[in-house]
This record gives C-alpha cells, sequence and structure tokens, in this order.
C-alpha cells in the first residue's frame, strides 16, 4: 500500500454501515466537513513527501501485513464518534457506530438512568465483533472502525477474540483519554441524546483504563479540541499502519 493509498483522494467509496444516532448534520455541512478532512489527509500525505524528495521513487510500496479492527473506546462523551467519523473519512474505511447496534431495552434502560450491566454488554459486544469482522470481509477494505465504549478489560477481550482463529487480523483498540468532570461538561452541552450528563459518573466506575501490558491498545489525550484530538488519533492509526507495511 503506498502512502497515497493511506489517503485515498476518492473518499466516496467509503461504506459506513450504521451511523451515529446524533442529529444528522445538514448535507452542506457535511460535505464541507468531508472535503476539509479530505485536505488535511493530502496535505499531510503531500507533506511527508515533501519532507523526502525521494520518498516515493526509492521506498516499496506499502503492503500491510494485517487487516486491521481500529475501536475507537473510552466513557461517553470522550469522542469516540467525533473520531471515528474523521478516521473513517481520512482512510476511506468502513465504519461501524457501535451505539446503533445496542437493543432498544438497553438504551431505554440507559436513557432511563440505569447503567447498563456486564449482562446487558455481552451480546452487544459480540454482535460487534462479529460485523466488524463480517465487514472486514465484505468491503475487501484493509481495516474496518468501530465505536465501542469498550470500558473494561474483560469486553476489550470479548473483541479481542477476533484475531483467534483470523491470524490476518489485528485488533486495536485506541482509548480517547479523558477526566471525568471534562466529559460531563460535553455530555451536558449534547442536545437530544439518550445519554444524559449525570451517567458520565457510572461510565467511570466501570471503567478499567487499559493497562501496559494491554499492548494492542493506543491512548490518545483527548482532552483538546476536536480537530487536535481527530489528530493525534489520526497520527497513531498513520503509525500502526506504516509499522504494519513496514514502513516506519
Ligand atoms: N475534543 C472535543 N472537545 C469538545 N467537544 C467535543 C470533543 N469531542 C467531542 N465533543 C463533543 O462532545 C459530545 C460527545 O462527543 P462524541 O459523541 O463524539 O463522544 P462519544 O464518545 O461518541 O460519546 P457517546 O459514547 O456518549 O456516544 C458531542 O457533543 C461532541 O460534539
Ligand atoms: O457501554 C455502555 O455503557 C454504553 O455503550 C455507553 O457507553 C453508551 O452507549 C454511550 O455512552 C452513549 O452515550
Amino acid at each position: 500500500m503506498s502512502t497515497d493509498d493511506l489517503f485515498p483522494k476518492d473518499l466516496s467509496s467509503a461504506g459506513v454501515t450504521h451511523l451515529p444516532p446524533s442529529p444528522p448534520i445538514e448535507p452542506t455541512k457535511r460535505e464541507k466537513r468531508r472535503s476539509s478532512i479530505a485536505s488535511i489527509a493530502s496535505r499531510t500525505s503531500r507533506a511527508s513527501r515533501a519532507s523526502n524528495g525521494s520518498m516515493v521513487a526509492s521506498t516499496p510500496a506499502l503492503v500491510p501485513q494485517h487487516k486491521h479492527i481500529w475501536v475507537i473506546t473510552g466513557p461517553a462523551g470522550c469522542g469516540k464518534t467525533s473520531v471515528a467519523e474523521y478516521l473513517h473519512l481520512a482512510f476511506a474505511l468502513p465504519y461501524l457506530e457501535g451505539d446503533t447496534f445496542h437493543t432498544p431495552q438497553n438504551v431505554k434502560k440507559m436513557a432511563e438512568g440505569h447503567p447498563l450491566t456486564d449482562a446487558d454488554r455481552w451480546d452487544w459486544l459480540i454482535l460487534l465483533r462479529e460485523q466488524s469482522l463480517q465487514t472486514l470481509h465484505e468491503s475487501g477494505t484493509s481495516g474496518v472502525i468501530v465505536t465501542c465504549s469498550a470500558l473494561k478489560r474483560k469486553y476489550r477481550d470479548v473483541i479481542r477474540i477476533a484475531t483467534y482463529h483470523n491470524p490476518a487480523i489485528l485488533v486495536h483498540f485506541v482509548f480517547l483519554n479523558a477526566t471525568e468532570s471534562l466529559l460531563m461538561d460535553r455530555v451536558r452541552g449534547r442536545q437530544n441524546h439518550y445519554m444524559k450528563d449525570y451517567m458520565v459518573h457510572s461510565q467511570f466506575e466501570s471503567l478499567e483504563a487499559p493497562q501496559k501490558d494491554e499492548t494492542d491498545v493506543l491512548s490518545v489525550e483527548a482532552s483538546g479540541t476536536s480537530v487536535e484530538v481527530q489528530r493525534l488519533a489520526l497520527a497513531v492509526v498513520r503509525k500502526t499502519m506504516e509499522m504494519d507495511a513496514g514502513a516506519a
């Protein structure tokens, strides 16, 4: 895969299987956003070439060794949707919005102010894992992006099972790290969403932040602006892709 393949110019083929449940962005705004993200991606690509004029000629084509499941994780309000949409457009990879796979019962429970239990989450986690594998298989792309709070280690382990019988697949967790008080503020500012700000505390009660031995975790500082967090996430994902292709 060449650097240009990592930042394809035609983003229209990227599939979104499940769009986020948030209010739709009006088309002109979405179009503007797409073109701005595409232009950031292509600028990044040109910049890396400009810093090394002979790179295109002398660097062998980047060939990914694996297919990748990029799980964007963290508690409510950390920016999973914002980051996933950005990566989806920048890398032209299909994107599954995890919240749209919750059962109506789970959504009702959260909307009524009751945190989900382990029992409520198992089938959802398994579904996300299976949908990710299916999407990878059907799309033929080098990766798929999925949002999933994946708050506990054992939840991440459920997703990791995707690799057990598929040695060609790697799972990565992009953990968006921010404080409870910041996320309370963000969720408070969000309109028309079933998850209310007072639920953020329960997310942190459940949270088992990834440990050092979880080597498939890419931790991203998520307290900056949306643009800052999106760019940090893009950088770690791109670096990981390049390492897999033997180019970093
Ligand atoms: N870095 C940021 N700075 C400020 N506001 C942000 C940032 N990232 C996201 N937001 C805003 O915070 C709210 C939550 O963001 P987003 O929906 O992306 O988070 P999420 O992790 O997907 O949340 P949830 O799990 O509750 O769906 C949204 O209103 C979004 O516009
Ligand atoms: O595991 C969970 O508790 C859920 O996935 C939540 O994280 C919500 O769906 C999300 O926060 C929506 O706002």
